[in-house]
């Protein structure tokens, strides 16, 4: 009887969870035809929590998935309760991707900290970033000599050049210069990262996880092109370090393979490092690095076409700061004030990552009077922020002189504009892609005028996205430039 008594007591003291509301579910799926109608999950998770608030809760199989579209919740998540929420969880396209979840994405704990923070210092920083101008600039003028050749000639897609600019840049950073393959392995590292985007049916329904074939499938052919590559860069890195070992020579420039291969060798690491990490780690270099930069360049530009007078204004401030230059470099980027703003306005509506890569709450707590039980994901819409009413005015026009004289930026300490995230997840690479960024734009619009294809006017530049591991243009935007200023030699 006393142990009934005592039973009945322990009930009565645990806490009634006030979790967040949420849509009705249905039997066995709960709300996963939420996520699968066919809208972009941005977009569905937008409208949802139009009726159900800025913290929602989705039943998805057999996990929770809590969704936060306010600055508020977002600032709770990233920096209030941060450290409760900087796990990632264990998704399985990841697992089969990134050698078993080792890289920084989605690796946790000791081992993600220690490897972010080699990442950081080494490769990351902004004096490293400052020692990669001469390659930005080399890659970004073979893209104006290609573009020279068409120009007032037939339209090109833009993306598919600047995305070669782009890898060719991590390519350099990452492993010191191409790779033998390089097409091949660019094309299965793009398959296979945009398998990795979303949470999977194994993700959802463990017990389902053979529903996955397809994906499986995929990743495996992606692991079969990439793997070796990947052995073959790391093999040659060893090779030039023992060659080196008694050299001592302090000119010696090393590139991430190197740092990360001479990181293996520290005893004073918590958790070892392996080749397969500095593979993973490759990887995550390509899957971050890349398309999002391409994105946001091509994104820019979309606006910029379709709104003449901002691209007029945005060319006549860099013609002007390059003054009859030819040889226009990063320091000329300094006066750019009216091209950041464009940049931060195409990152505000076109987030690359629209929804910021998963989190998992690591003990039950409270957020914003709600409970978010251990385990459950959370996902911040970080498009539904850059386009909330609440905190901006037209909030779906495209005007860059709204960041004029505010203080109002990316780095994580603005809430509803966090494109690269916030707090101890937010991404590293900011600098290092912000870099390609400007030096690309800044030269796309310094040395060509561009004008659409015959009979296609601004208004009809369609502006559907395609949703992915980065959400980019659906139709891939297609421009004829007109060289208006004349490239260097170098
Ligand atoms: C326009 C350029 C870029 C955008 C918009 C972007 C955006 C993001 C976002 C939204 C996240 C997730 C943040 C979160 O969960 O809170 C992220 C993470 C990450 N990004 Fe980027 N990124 C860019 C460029 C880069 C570059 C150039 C690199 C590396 C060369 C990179 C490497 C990474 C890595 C490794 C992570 C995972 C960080 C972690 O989980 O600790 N990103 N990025």
């Amino acid at each position: 009887l006393k142990l009934l008594h005592k039973n009945k007591d322990s009930t009565k003291t645990q806490p009634k969870l006030n979790l967040p509301p949420g849509p009705r579910t249905l039997p066995f799926i709960g709300n996963l035809h939420y996520l699968v109608s066919g809208e972009l999950p941005h977009r569905a998770l937008h409208n949802l929590a139009r009726s159900h608030g800025p913290v929602m809760l989705l039943r998805t199989g057999q996990t929770d998935l809590v969704v936060i579209t306010s600055k508020d919740a977002a600032q709770e998540v990233m920096k209030a309760q941060d450290a409760n929420f900087s796990n990632r969880p264990v998704l399985a396209a990841a697992i089969m991707a990134k050698y078993g979840c080792i890289d920084i994405a989605f690796s946790n704990g000791p081992y993600w900290r220690q490897l972010r923070r080699i990442c950081v210092n080494e490769l990351l920083s902004s004096r490293q970033v400052k020692s990669l101008s001469s390659i930005r600039r080399d890659e970004v003028h073979s893209m104006l000599k290609w573009l020279s050749s068409y120009s007032d000639k037939s339209p090109v897609k833009l993306a598919a050049k600047v995305s070669e600019v782009a890898n060719n840049i991590v390519a350099c950073a990452a492993f010191g210069g191409r790779c033998r393959k390089q097409g091949a392995f660019l094309k299965a590292m793009k398959d296979a990262t945009e398998q990795v985007s979303w949470f999977c049916i194994s993700d959802i329904f463990p017990s389902l996880s053979w529903l996955d074939l397809m994906m499986k499938r995929k990743l495996e052919r992606m692991y079969r092109v990439v793997d070796p590559i990947l052995e073959e860069i790391v093999q040659e890195h060893l090779q030039k370090q023992r060659q080196q070992k008694n050299a001592r020579d302090e000119n010696i420039e090393y590139d991430l393979a190197d740092l990360l291969i001479k990181a293996m060798d520290n005893k004073d690491l918590e958790e070892p490092l392996t080749f397969d990490s500095v593979k993973a780690v490759i990887i995550d270099m390509f899957s971050g690095g890349t398309d999002t930069t391409t994105t946001t360049i091509e994104w820019a530009m979309t606006e910029l076409i379709k709104h003449p007078n901002v691209m007029a204004k945005v060319q006549a401030e860099i013609r002007h700061a390059a003054n009859e230059k030819i040889k226009f470099d990063e320091n000329d980027l300094v006066n750019l004030n009216y091209l950041k703003l464009v940049i931060k306005e195409t990152l505000r509506l076109h987030p690359p990552v629209p929804l910021l890569l998963p989190r998992q709450c690591k003990e039950t707590c409270q957020l914003l009077g709600y409970s978010i039980p251990a385990g459950a994901r959370v996902v911040i819409n970080a498009w539904a922020l850059g386009r909330d009413p609440n905190c901006w005015n037209n909030a779906d026009e495209f005007i860059p002189e709204r960041f004029e004289g505010s203080s109002v930026d990316f780095k994580g300490n603005n809430f509803e504009f966090v494109p690269f995230g916030a707090g101890r997840r937010s991404c590293p690479g900011m600098e290092f892609g912000m870099a390609v960024i400007e030096v690309a734009l800044a030269r796309l619009l310094l040395h060509f005028d561009w004008k659409l294809p015959d009979g296609v006017t601004p208004s009809e530049v369609d502006m559907m996205e395609q949703f992915g591991a980065v959400c980019h243009k659906k139709n891939r935007l297609s421009l004829i430039p007109i060289l208006r200023f004349p490239l260097p030699d170098v």
